[in-house]
């Protein structure tokens, strides 16, 4: 049985892409299944002038494409949504928000629980907490919390001069900073994966495991979005965030016990132990790619909002190392890019090969060597892991081959999987940290990739460097090469 959520949401830019495509979905889906029900309410603010009655019209389009809408819900959801044409800027706006979030609370009787939700551009981010202190937003009896959207600074500095400035509103249990990547059914998995199963967790260390791998690969270019992705690059849009945070999951130590700040703990260390870089470390252990015309688009110089002699990077490998006990000697390879050969997202654990490999006994005459095991964690497009083992080929002979054991979620399973916009809500609704970017990891997640980015911001590189459809530059494969290894997912896959 759900337990319904009591909140009044201010949503500040609430006539954005991000509100229509992705958060009044998921608060329906919420509503669909009783999390939330007669005592919520969301007052959706931009600068435009909407009535009420266009606002819910406009919500209840953008839920218009959801199955399976039980009759009469997407009214009866929608009548919960008003609007408040606001300025961000304005200090006396916020004045009539207050007073509309009064009335509001009163009438959805939502016991003064309050939940702002910022999803606009970040340079307004520090001003809109500023002014809800200053004016006194916050109450004193429910709840108060702040859902702040992606990116997080650009750099160290700024980020930590944003998180200086949430704070004089907003204590850090009072903060969710969004990673959508946390709200993925899979990355949530790993945990599950590791601390749930003897046989993973045993083997979950620098004696068995060899090297882990990380992709997060894309096959659409910018799109629409140029005008934010070349002021950003693949590092701070996917490496500082989402890539960080699913290597730290990788590399933690078992938290005490699965509570969110038991899991903050160790994702901060294992984000204190990742090697800082020096420069001409970053320089052999990152690489960098832009993608070049393909059949179908531009060049990334070319594309439209792109400057035409843009150096921003749609694509990054690097090699990541640990200095802890567990993870000593163990390269974590990351990459991620746009114009790739394919949609999907997944990580390779691959393991030792056994020291002494009898099958190639050369008095077997046996050409044959075993592969590695591999653990294959598929988040997306499919869902589902596989173990890679080696087995006998059936037959006269005595050849090995190897096989995956393999578990992959069913469509029925997989409908049941939130989204992650719904987890990500309900979980700070419920005022559950687990799935959410804390102060620290972001500050040393931003530490560790602003070495790279001032050395890039320096050196000019070789762009493009890739053809649209493969997996990256050849650089990204060298990266690997030169330790004798190379990306379990390759072209012949
Ligand atoms: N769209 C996406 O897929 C994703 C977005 N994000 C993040 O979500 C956030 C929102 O993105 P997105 O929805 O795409 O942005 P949009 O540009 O689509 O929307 C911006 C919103 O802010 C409002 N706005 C702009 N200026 C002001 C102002 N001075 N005062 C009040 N309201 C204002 C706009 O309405 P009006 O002009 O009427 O004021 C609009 O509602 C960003 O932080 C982005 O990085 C993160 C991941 C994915
Ligand atoms: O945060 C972002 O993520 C998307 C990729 O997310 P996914 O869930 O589709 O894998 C990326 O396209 C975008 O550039 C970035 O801002």
């Amino acid at each position: 049985m759900a337990k319904e959520n009591k909140a009044v949401i201010t949503l500040f830019g609430a006539t954005g892409d991000l509100a229509q495509r992705k958060l009044y979905p998921s608060l329906f889906n919420l509503y669909q299944k009783g999390y939330l029900a007669e005592h919520f309410a969301l007052l959706g603010t931009s600068r435009r002038p909407v009535s009420d009655e266009e606002f819910q019209a406009m919500v209840e389009k953008s839920i218009s494409g959801i199955d399976e809408v039980q009759a009469g819900n997407a009214q009866a959801f929608a009548k919960h949504f008003f609007y408040q044409s606001h300025d961000v800027t304005k200090p006396e706006h916020y004045e009539v928000l207050k007073e509309r979030l009064e009335k509001l609370d009163e009438q959805f009787e939502t016991e003064g629980n309050r939940l702002f939700y910022m999803s606009m551009a970040p340079q307004f981010f520090g001003t809109i907490a500023l002014n809800l202190k200053k004016q006194a937003l916050l109450t004193d009896d429910g709840f108060n919390r702040l859902v702040i959207e992606k990116p997080f600074g650009r750099d160290f500095a700024s980020a930590k001069a944003l998180n200086d400035e949430l704070s004089q509103t907003f204590k850090e249990d009072q903060i969710f900073r969004i990673d959508h990547y946390l709200g993925k059914e899979m990355i949530q998995n790993i945990e599950a994966l590791r601390f749930g199963n003897t046989i993973i967790e045993s083997l979950w260390n620098n004696r068995y495991i060899d090297n882990i791998q990380v992709t997060l690969s894309e096959k659409l270019g910018v799109e629409e979005r140029a005008g934010y992705y070349d002021h950003s690059g693949a590092l701070r849009d996917m490496v500082q965030n989402h890539i960080m945070q699913v290597v730290a999951q990788l590399a933690m130590e078992q938290p005490v016990a699965f509570t969110d700040s038991d899991v903050r703990v160790e994702k901060i260390k294992a984000l204190r132990s990742l090697r800082l870089y020096t420069p001409s470390e970053a320089a052999s252990n990152f690489v960098r790619g832009q993608y070049d015309a393909g059949a179908d688009n531009p060049d990334y110089r070319h594309e439209d909002g792109v400057d035409p002699q843009s150096n921003t990077e749609t694509f990054v490998a690097a090699k990541l190392m640990f200095d802890n006990y567990r993870w000593s000697g163990v390269p974590f390879y990351v990459r991620t890019g746009k114009k790739l050969a394919d949609k999907f997202t997944r990580i390779d654990v691959v393991f030792r090969k056994p020291l002494i490999d009898i099958f190639a006994n050369p008095r077997m005459a046996s050409e044959q060597s075993l592969k590695s095991n591999v653990l294959t964690i598929y988040v997306e497009p499919q869902s589902g892991f596989a173990l890679r083992v080696n087995a006998k080929t059936a037959g006269q002979g005595f050849q090995t081959e190897p096989v995956d054991l393999e578990y992959m979620q069913n469509d029925s399973s997989k409908k049941e999987a939130p989204e992650p916009y719904e987890r990500l809500f309900h979980d700070a609704l419920e005022g559950n940290h687990t799935n959410f970017a804390s102060w620290s990891e972001i500050a040393y997640a931003w530490k560790f990739v602003d070495v790279v980015r001032k050395l890039w911001d320096i050196e000019e590189p070789q762009f493009p460097n890739y053809t649209p459809g493969t997996m990256g530059p050849a650089a990204s494969d060298e990266l690997l090469a030169r330790d004798g290894r190379a990306w379990v997912y390759n072209l012949n896959h």
